[in-house]
């Protein structure tokens, strides 16, 4: 991507203090969402980092990561996965608990969404302390799935959420904090 359209996407991404509790710089992205040129660069920009490799699915991550992960997966021509919050899925599900950075949270996925050597690729709007990520990626790897990474649409690295995923393959970011 040129630095024009970087700077473009990076002023676009709204920041929000104290939600959704006091401390907390929140990162709202619905003005990318809302804007056609802005979302179809972000999502050429996100399938970039994965062109050399075939991916069979892609984990999307409940709820923001839904809107990436399955836009992502129609772009590449690859089926779609939801790891949801507890409670969502209707059918057997396998699920982890885990904390982020304001608070805490239970991802499940169906257990039979994902077949043993398939090539997976996680999916999410944001990088934050990693607790996500890292829940999503253990229910992959549980799953027996051949991980090829992560991409997020941001990446807070202030927060380190890189160095609690660093075992699970290459991780990617499109603007970075
Ligand atoms: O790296 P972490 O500290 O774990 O934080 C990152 C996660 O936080 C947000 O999800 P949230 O649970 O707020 O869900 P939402 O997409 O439904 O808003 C974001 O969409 C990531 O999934
Ligand atoms: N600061 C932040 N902004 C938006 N989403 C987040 N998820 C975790 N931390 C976040």
């Amino acid at each position: 991507m040129d630095s024009d359209s970087l700077s473009r996407l990076r002023q676009a991404i709204r920041d929000v203090p104290d939600f959704p509790s006091p401390g907390i710089l929140f990162k709202d992205i619905t003005p990318v969402l809302a804007d056609p040129d802005l979302l179809r660069l972000t999502i050429e920009t996100m399938a970039a980092t994965v062109t050399d490799q075939k991916i069979d699915k892609i984990v999307g991550i409940d709820a923001r990561g839904f809107i990436f992960g399955a836009m992502l997966a129609a772009h590449l021509g690859c089926g779609f996965v939801p790891a949801r919050k507890k409670g969502k899925l209707p059918w057997r599900t396998r699920g982890v608990d885990y904390a982020l950075e304001y608070g805490t949270a239970s991802l499940e996925m169906h257990e039979d969404a994902i077949l043993p050597g398939e090539n997976i690729l996680l999916a999410d709007d944001l990088l934050a302390t990693g607790g996500t990520a890292a829940a999503a990626l253990q229910l992959i790897t549980t799953a027996e799935a051949n991980l090829i990474g992560s991409v997020f649409f941001i990446e807070l690295a202030f927060l380190n959420g890189r160095e609690k995923i660093s075992s699970y393959g290459p991780a990617h970011a499109i603007i970075t904090f």
